[in-house]
């Protein structure tokens, strides 16, 4: 960081236009090109800026809402929500306000505005940081929050909010023992098996990174395998596979596993992971309506509306306004029955999305065993090391979320659920 963060600021900025401004998610942003041309240190800094600024947005506009008589133009105003995010988080004032003038002043179209940029941000240095703890810990957007509060209750939906203001650690999935590997990267060993890691750590330089020892994914992520006990010689398909962390999680098991996905560019990221982990599955770049063929397990991970992973990705609810949650919940239904069809006698299925909603979980396989009555889900089979029993639901499946184990980071929220074919 040859400038001292002006660059990161710069890019974190940018990235805020194109999710405020053209609702593009922020893990999309991350591939433009001047993300591209920042070196490591500055591109990790643009994003924990966004990511942070995205996270704490209705805080840093509540701060600056009496400093401005009207919106600024958006260009000017991501530049104000990043500086007044790090002015409030501890910042230091002379640079932080420099940057943000000169970035301002920096653009034709905007430099007119570094007079104002500087007003405002001199009031939220001294009103700011006071201001800033005094705030409600940021609100889900209604639309998501009044589903959530119907399903969870608004306390619970509080305690979601709290668990997603305060960010995610990293969980890794351990590709042998846990306990050997949580020493050796300095984590913990989670109750379900995974290990988690506190605070900002580049990954590519953790122990067992290029040994493949293990791989990212959420603690929650790697509880639908666990309930689905793949065993050697099964033979296993992983519908919507990519980018692949339970296809790992099969294969380590010594089962035979087709994944398919119709993303050519995420199948490339299963590859790589594969490789890593000198790991073999079989990969079919396609649609998983289209599969055939008949299976000891089938592990369906459907595409789904995401609202479980917020704690990672802050921007979701900004981007989305749940639209087109519809065509995905039918779209989920009809690859629940092509899944089932997928099934020999005596097979099982893993149902499973990272969604806080029930539409994309309990109504579903509610659904499911209305259409399919020989189908059965296993209650048993989600007593999985870690599980607590009372995460379990009416209909057989698993709920979880991300208020759960709060004190140690919470989780994804995820539905999981086992059913059984016949023999
Ligand atoms: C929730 S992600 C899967 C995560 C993955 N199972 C893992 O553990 O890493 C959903 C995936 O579904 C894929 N997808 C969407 N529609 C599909 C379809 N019709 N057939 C196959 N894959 C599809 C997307 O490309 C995306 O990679």
């Amino acid at each position: 960081m040859a400038d001292n963060g002006v660059a990161a600021r710069r890019a974190a900025a940018g990235l805020l236009g194109q999710v405020l401004g053209e609702q593009v998610m922020l893990s999309e942003a991350l591939g433009a090109s001047y993300m591209q041309k920042l070196d490591y240190e500055d591109r990790a800094r643009a994003q924990r800026l966004a990511t942070e600024t995205l996270r704490s947005l209705e805080r840093v506009d509540r701060i600056m809402k009496p400093f401005l008589r009207k919106p600024p133009p958006l260009a000017v105003h991501n530049v104000l929500r990043i500086a007044t995010y790090e002015l409030c988080t501890g910042g230091a004032a002379h640079g932080v306000v420099n940057d943000a003038v000169s970035s301002v002043g920096a653009n034709k179209r905007t430099e007119k505005m570094k007079g104002l940029t500087n007003a405002v941000l001199r009031k939220v240095v001294d009103k700011g940081p006071e201001e800033w703890a005094k705030l409600r810990v940021p609100r889900l957007p209604k639309w998501l929050r009044a589903p959530l509060s119907l399903a969870y209750g608004s306390e619970n939906v509080g305690a979601i909010e709290r668990v997603h203001f305060a960010g995610a650690p990293l969980d890794l999935t351990p590709k042998g023992d846990g306990a050997a590997l949580a020493d050796a990267v300095g984590g913990t060993l989670t109750a379900t098996g995974s290990v988690r890691i506190e605070g900002a750590v580049q990954v590519s330089a953790l122990a067992g990174y290029a040994a493949g020892d293990w791989w990212v994914q959420d603690a929650a992520a790697a509880l639908p395998v666990a309930i689905l006990k793949p065993k050697s010689g099964e033979k296993i398909i992983d519908l919507c596979c990519a980018p692949g962390g339970k296809t790992m999680q099969i294969a380590a098991s010594g089962a035979e596993v087709t994944g398919v996905d119709t993303s050519d560019r995420r199948m490339q990221r299963v590859r790589e992971n594969l490789e890593r982990a000198k790991l073999s599955a079989d990969l079919v770049v396609g649609d998983a309506m289209e599969t055939r063929g008949q299976y000891d397990a089938v592990l369906l991970d459907a595409p789904c509306s995401a609202t479980g992973t917020i704690r990672r990705h802050p921007d979701l609810p900004l981007v989305k306004d749940g639209s087109e949650f519809g065509e995905l919940i039918e779209l989920q239904a009809q690859m629940l029955a092509h899944a089932v069809t997928l099934l020999k006698p005596g097979g099982r299925l893993v149902f499973c999305t990272c969604s806080l909603l029930p539409d994309e979980g309990e109504c579903q396989i509610e659904d499911l065993l209305e259409a399919h009555p020989e189908l059965e889900t296993d209650r048993e089979a989600l007593k999985v090391d870690g599980v607590d029993p009372v995460w379990i639901t009416q209909e057989g499946g698993l709920r979880l979320r991300p208020d759960y184990w709060a004190e140690q980071g919470g989780m994804d929220g995820f539905y999981i659920a086992l059913l059984r074919k016949p023999a």
